[in-house]
């Protein structure tokens, strides 16, 4: 379960306070799929990034999987992420000079896993997603609906509880975004992962269990 408990954020510019988050109470169920729904500035992404680990809150507890994060120490919460968690970006973020299969790899070899048994298991996660016949291509060498599933594989290869997508149809045009929508709608459903999917795009929610809206750094929720 994801909960928080008073979730602030205030960043601090040159003497200038900017609150983003104001206050944020939420649960999350293991296995659900949410959408953080609203409008540019609202605190999406910086809800996202101190949900994540990204960014750290100026106040507040995070607490995933009964551990409260916001209390890691650096490197505490850089094996926590690896372990638990995967990133779908808008812009995929995928290594230019890696091809599929080795930015699939990647996250795997990072925990250690030997080579073999990594490319065998970038290739079958490629293999779900659809891609069988795109392995060997650079990011360069896909559509950007194609290099999205790269990055969803990518992201799911390790087998997180958690994963964590910021606009991830944000670059994509609507039928290429509604098909990623629908397989990740559907690997949720296989794997009983937790999805968290931040949009301004109230289509993409409609794939969602549950909405929870945001406005000026605070959470309004919808069921
Ligand atoms: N590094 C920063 N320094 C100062 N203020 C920031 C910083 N990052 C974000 N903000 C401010 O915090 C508020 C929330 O920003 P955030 O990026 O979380 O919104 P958002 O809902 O994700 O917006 P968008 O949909 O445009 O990405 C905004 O007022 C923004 O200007």
């Amino acid at each position: 379960m994801i909960k928080t408990i008073n979730l602030k954020k205030i960043y601090k510019n040159e003497g200038i306070e900017v609150p983003a988050l104001k206050g944020i109470n939420l649960e999350i169920k293991d296995g659900e799929m949410v959408s953080i729904l609203g409008p540019s500035g609202s605190g999406k992404s910086t809800l996202l990034n101190c949900l994540s680990g990204i960014d750290k809150p100026t106040e507040g507890k995070i607490i995933i999987n009964n551990v409260d994060i916001t209390t890691l120490k650096d490197d505490e919460l850089t094996t926590f992420r690896a372990k638990n968690m995967g990133f779908i970006f808008q812009f995929f973020n995928l290594i230019p000079v890696l091809n599929a299969v080795e930015n699939v790899e990647l996250p795997l070899l990072i925990l250690g896993y030997n080579e073999k048994k990594a490319r065998k298991i970038a290739e079958n996660i490629l293999i779900e997603v659809g891609l069988k016949d795109r392995m060997k291509n650079f990011p360069n060498m896909l559509s950007g609906g194609e290099a999205q599933r790269v990055a969803i594989a990518r992201a799911l290869v390790t087998k997180p509880k958690i994963v964590w997508a910021d606009e991830p149809t944000g670059a994509l045009d609507t039928k290429t975004g509604m098909n990623i929508m629908n397989l990740i709608k559907e690997l949720n459903e296989k794997n009983n992962q937790t999805f968290v999917i931040v949009t301004h795009d109230p289509r993409i929610t409609e794939y969602t269990q549950r909405i929870l809206k945001m406005d000026s750094g605070l959470l309004f929720e919808q069921n």
